[in-house]
């Protein structure tokens, strides 16, 4: 065992006295000591509930014979952070989450963990710690958020941001902004759409990492908690099997999760998320192979943003595993190993069916004809970028407005000086130049709100929101910090978002420009915001801090005039 490096023989007499003090008892200390990790806080409902869930995880260990200890994470939450400075901590969040799961269990040599996480970005690090630490262990999500009810209608937070543009745009008053405000989030729980955490939540689930059917349990059901106590005695026999994380994410779970995302149109965030627990896993797994999975997967999940409905009844119509039994069905995923032991099949096939529901369709009857998202290079991303396919499908040419940061495109949008036809263009918000590639989904929702989400499209080098929708292209790389020819736009080019071609481009003459190109000043010189622009890497990388991640090329790029889907 592990842990016995801290507390067996005479020399570990020091080690011993402290886990006395804590209230273990010989026989306790005796037993593999087990990590109840959590990203607990109060400042969200997103992770609110997970101190009773460690509860009950802890109760579940000791029953299967083990020792749990707890300890916490930080968490940043993003429906509070965005379209604000604290924004840019939110993606930095997840590499520090991970490290300090990391150091947290290796420092104390325990013998295996469950992880509790609840929003955006501490679902990733579950998985980028599970993958990095390799050690037994299971991954339990808080839980979706219940949705709201305004004027008879479910809403979510998404509808709170969409009403500040209506607001701004003077559709709708004071009182009603004020009362989407005050329906929208009725209690525990993350972001109730197919945003970024109930998406990660899905990836975790399809990964094998979580038990099926447990992630999809809404937080404040009456059932989450056996969840946790059963992930507590589960992770006890992941011991006894030694059944680790590393055989579970292989390339075919990494598949069968960019499919499920695809199918869900789920949040891009999982694009970047999905690449940087590859990394930690070791698995050979790049941003093109999301083209296919997406290519050849249907939107068969009726879900916000672009659907109509929320997790809640998701998990009423069977979950993730009804969308996975109609995905099996059309033979849209491959079988692979889960925590539990049994395979992704064996679990789906034996989650119940629900007779009557219209949230998810079967394939042969399918919302979309393909997934989600879409894969582009061009003259403007030659290594790669993100489109969330909008509901009016096609293709997008238009006219650039530059902004130099999320702030300036907020206020040109409140401002009413977008017009149809614009193609807004907000760069130096990268990995690197942000830093911390902020969510756009002020922006984005904003302009939904004034009405111009059809009419409109937006280029960023930053990221986006799970709950952003519409003509959007984000994780532009190289991004414009770095030399990315994003950063030799200028107001008036003409900009193309060919879906098609699978092409971000401009004709403008970029290679001119280059030459009186200056890369722009750091924003920040001390802190984690500093280390992380220094480290990180590419978002078509994940945008992670990981050492083998692709060293940041600084050199200005050459511009031609249109490199293809395969520069
Ligand atoms: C605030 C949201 C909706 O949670 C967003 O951060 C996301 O990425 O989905
Ligand atoms: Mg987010």
């Amino acid at each position: 065992m592990r842990s016995d490096l801290i507390k067996s023989g005479p020399d570990r007499a020091p080690a011993r006295a402290m886990l006395r003090a804590t209230g273990l008892d010989d026989a306790a200390i005796a037993r593999p000591l087990v990590a109840v990790v959590h990203t607990w806080s109060n400042v969200s409902p997103c992770n609110l509930n997970l101190r009773e869930l460690a509860v009950e995880a802890a109760a579940g260990i000791r029953a299967a014979g083990g020792t749990p200890v707890e300890f916490n994470t930080i968490a940043v939450t993003d429906g509070i952070a965005m379209g604000t400075p604290g924004m840019r901590s939110s993606l930095i969040s997840r590499e520090v989450i991970t490290d300090s799961i990391e150091l947290a269990v290796d420092g104390h040599c325990l013998d295996a963990m469950v992880v509790l996480c609840g929003c955006d970005k501490t679902i990733p690090a579950a998985a980028m710690a599970m993958a990095r630490l390799d050690i037994p262990a299971v991954a339990l999500y808080g839980g979706t958020i219940a949705h709201g009810t305004h004027d008879h209608h479910p809403i979510t937070v998404q509808q709170v941001f969409e009403a500040v543009g209506a607001h701004g745009a003077g559709r709708i008053s004071d009182e009603e902004l004020t009362a989407v405000e005050r329906d929208a989030c009725p209690g525990a729980g993350a972001c109730g759409g197919q945003f970024t955490a109930n998406t990660m939540a899905m990836v975790l689930t399809t990964m094998g990492l979580s038990p099926v059917g447990f992630n999809d349990i809404p937080a404040t059901h009456p059932a989450k908690g056996a969840a946790a106590f059963r992930c507590g005695e589960l992770v006890m026999e992941c011991l006894r099997a030694n059944r680790t994380p590393r055989a579970l994410i292989t390339r075919t779970a990494m598949r069968n999760a960019a499919r499920m995302v695809a199918a869900t149109a789920g949040s891009t965030n999982a694009v970047l998320h999905l690449l940087a627990i590859a990394r930690e896993a070791g698995v050979e797994w790049t941003l093109e192979d999301f083209e296919p999975a997406s290519v050849h997967t249907p939107v068969i999940a009726d879900l916000l943003p672009g659907g109509r409905y929320t997790a809640v009844e998701l998990f009423g119509a069977g979950g993730s595993a009804r969308v996975a039994q109609e995905l099996i069905a059309a033979g849209m995923l491959e079988d692979t190993p889960t925590v539990t032991g049994r395979s992704l099949f064996d679990e789906v096939t034996a989650a119940p069916r629900a007779d009557t529901q219209d949230v998810v369709h079967p394939v042969s009857a399918p919302l979309k004809p393909r997934g989600g998202y879409s894969i582009l290079y061009g003259n403007l991303a030659p290594e790669g970028c993100i489109l969330k396919i909008p509901g009016k499908s096609g293709s997008f040419e238009g006219t650039a407005r530059v902004f130099e940061s999320e702030e300036e495109a907020f206020a040109a949008v409140q401002g009413d000086r977008i017009r149809a036809g614009d193609v807004l263009v907000i760069r130096n918000e990268g990995p690197a130049g942000g830093p911390g590639m902020r969510e756009m989904l002020g922006v984005t929702a904003a302009l939904v709100g004034r009405g111009l989400g059809d009419d409109v499209a937006l280029i960023t080098d930053g990221r986006f929101s799970g709950a952003t929708h519409g003509f959007m292209v984000g994780h532009v790389a190289p991004e414009a910090a770095r030399g990315g020819p994003i950063a030799l736009l200028r107001d008036g080019d003409r900009i193309a978002i060919d879906a098609g071609q699978r092409e971000l481009r401009t004709d403008a003459d970029l290679a001119a420009r280059r030459a009186h190109w200056q890369p722009p000043a750091p924003k920040v010189s001390r802190g984690a915001l500093a280390k992380y622009a220094l480290l990180v890497g590419s978002a078509s990388d994940g945008a992670t801090t990981h050492p083998d991640t692709r060293v940041p090329d600084r050199t200005p790029r050459t511009e031609t005039s249109n490199q293809g889907a395969t520069a």
